[in-house]
């Protein structure tokens, strides 16, 4: 792939004594959707917290080989800063988890953090345009101090990828940003995802293969800790090349 976003090379990943990750090369497309599949426990949650350094979080996870960001070291001594990287490289999770706080304190929370924008005109002005990017501006501009909490799961999770999105990251990755909603949530958040792509490069943990297929232009099928097969998500759907892919896409094991 020329000039890709983020890579892994070589990229292992140990909890205690057990290899989760083994040897993963694998390159992210800027600005495109690129959805990471295979059965539970194959290690697709282990590589996307690699991209940003969640895993630091893990006392036992043990990492190595290289991951770049723009061609920058993301791990080593020469690494990006791991809070300058989660700025950069941004995280929705499977729960909808919204800070105890107002609507705008969630969106607000990062670009304070970071000290990014001033408190007032300029503050609102993202929050605004990080709710409207959000898909919920329409939803919620009338009560922006209203708990986060309080609203619907879906309207929590777009809420959650308006807070991400405040800080302007180049990446975001999802973990299975979907699971906990209703098909219709679902949906808008699977368009929500297909607009954002225009602004940022996007990587999503899916286990519905049907989201795979609707919002994604790669695919990586991972299986017992390795990719076993990468490419366009039209191809890994309609003619891959691995009899395990072919297997878990048409649901022979999972
Ligand atoms: N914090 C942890 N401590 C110990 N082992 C872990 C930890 N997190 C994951 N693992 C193990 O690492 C392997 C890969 O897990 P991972 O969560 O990355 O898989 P996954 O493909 O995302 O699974 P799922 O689809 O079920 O979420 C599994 O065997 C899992 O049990």
């Amino acid at each position: 792939m020329s000039d890709p976003k983020m890579t892994a090379r070589s990229l292992a990943v140990h909890y205690g004594d057990k290899l989760a990750l083994k040897e993963v090369d694998l390159d992210i497309a800027a600005n495109q959707v690129t959805a990471l599949i295979g059965p539970s426990g194959c290690g697709k949650s282990t590589f996307l917290r690699c991209l940003n350094r969640m895993n630091d979080t893990i006392d036992t996870c043990r990492v190595s080989g290289q991951v770049t960001l723009d061609d920058e070291p993301v791990y080593g001594p020469d690494g990006i800063d791991p809070v300058l990287l989660r700025a950069r490289v941004g995280m929705v999770f499977q729960r909808p988890n919204p800070f105890p706080k107002s609507i705008y304190d969630n969106v607000a929370f990062g670009p304070r953090l970071h000290g990014l924008v001033a408190e007032g005109d300029e503050m609102d002005a993202v929050i605004q345009r990080s709710l409207e990017r959000a898909g919920l501006w329409a939803e919620v501009h009338d009560r922006l101090a209203e708990r986060g909490t309080g609203l619907s799961g879906g309207q929590q999770q777009r809420l959650c990828i308006a807070r991400a999105i405040a800080v302007e990251p180049e990446v975001i990755l999802m973990d299975e940003p979907c699971s906990a909603l209703d098909p219709i949530a679902t949906a808008k958040v699977e368009e929500l995802i297909d607009e954002l792509r225009d602004s940022f490069t996007i990587v999503i943990v899916t286990h519905s293969m049907q989201q795979a297929a609707r919002v994604s232009q790669f695919t990586a099928f991972f299986h017992l800790g390795k990719i076993i097969e990468v490419g366009a998500t039209e191809q890994i759907f309609t003619a891959p090349a691995n009899d395990l892919t072919q297997g878990y896409i048409t649901g022979r094991f999972g």
